[in-house]
């Protein structure tokens, strides 16, 4: 494990056989660097995300992308997609408040983002919870988004290509890895890179599965910071398409990081989402070593018990 940002690489690879990854996988100990240099490239890059998203996500998936350093554009009329899609770096496709014009949109601009050689991402949000929405995301699949994000639960229905039983909307009624099978056979069909967001994330090409431990409990409690998370993806992955593996790891680490520190200043769920934002907007590993010391001395402790502080600590 990275001592830096708590990303695991594991080969998961049945004993006997030689996982083959879709990109080379760096060594254990320069993921941490990694996950900075990309937040870096992306500041520097500012790159163009437009988000199809549900109503629910729009303020805060836009405010993640923005502190992070991409530019958010929330357009989603079927009308504007053949001027603006194919000029984006990256597209991110959200159901979570699906309709019938919402989906022509998200079909129309997946199709032409592929079309243009753009990436984009899906997040399936309470793909269980209906028939329409699985289908949906079902027929989105087939225009090969570069990643898939979902909670546990969505990942094991998208998997299966079936509704499970026991799901309760947009949240998760299962551990992410409880779902890391499922995303490696769901990356294996759909070509997609699959992350299973959770106490820990995992993230799979369907042969080896990275896992990246960062993020606070408490983000739980702020809705809509999957859907945020899943934007972030689609910034990372525009500036470094080809990574596509690496991109998505480094982007769950780094919002991971950033809740943690956000949480060093917050009494709670609605004061996590501000310092979430403060957190990661300038975010950097300067930044961080700084925050260590103070909250290591003035703080409440609480961040001993942290690994990433801790980590970060012994890394340095
Ligand atoms: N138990 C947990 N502990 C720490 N972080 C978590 C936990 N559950 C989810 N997260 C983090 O919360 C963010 C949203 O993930 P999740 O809640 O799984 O997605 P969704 O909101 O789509 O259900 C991710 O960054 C994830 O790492
Ligand atoms: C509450 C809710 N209802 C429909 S979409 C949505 C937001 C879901 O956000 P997340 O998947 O990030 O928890
Ligand atoms: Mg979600």
């Amino acid at each position: 494990m990275d001592r830096q940002t708590g990303i695991t690489a594991t080969p998961n690879a049945p004993a006997g056989k030689i996982p083959q990854p879709s990109e080379p996988l760096l060594p254990d100990d320069q993921w941490g660097h990694r996950a900075w240099e990309l937040l870096q490239k992306l500041r520097l890059r500012a790159p163009l995300i437009q988000c199809i998203t549900n109503v629910v996500s729009m303020d805060l998936m836009a405010n993640v992308l923005l502190a992070a350093g991409a530019s958010p554009a929330m357009l989603s009329s079927i009308d504007e997609i053949s001027d603006f899609t194919p000029g984006v770096d990256a597209l991110c496709i959200n159901i979570g408040t699906l309709s019938e014009d919402g989906l022509a949109s998200m079909r129309a601009a997946a199709a032409t983002a592929a079309a243009a050689g753009r990436p984009w991402v899906l997040d399936p949000v309470a793909v269980n919870a209906s028939d329409f929405r699985m289908e949906a995301c079902l027929g989105l699949l087939e225009l090969r988004p570069a990643v898939i994000r979902g909670n546990a639960s969505e990942i094991l229905g998208l998997a299966s290509a079936r509704r499970i039983r026991n799901s309760k909307g947009v949240d998760s009624s299962h551990q992410s890895f409880d779902a890391v099978e499922a995303a490696k056979s769901l990356s294996r069909s759909s070509g997609a890179i699959v992350a299973v967001s959770g106490d820990v994330d995992y993230i799979t090409d369907g042969h080896v599965v990275v896992g990246a431990r960062n993020g606070d409990y408490m983000v739980q409690k702020i809705t809509a910071t999957g859907c945020a998370i899943t934007a972030l993806i689609a910034a990372f992955i525009s500036v470094e398409p080809l990574r596509a593996l690496e991109a998505t790891a480094c982007a769950l680490s780094i919002f991971g990081v950033a809740a943690e520190l956000g949480m060093e200043m917050a009494a709670g769920p609605a004061s996590l989402r501000m310092h979430l934002i403060d957190s990661l907007d300038g975010l950097n590993e300067d930044v961080l070593v700084f925050f260590f010391f103070f909250f290591f001395f003035f703080g409440s402790g609480a961040i001993l018990g942290k690994s990433l502080w801790a980590s970060i600590f012994i890394y340095r």
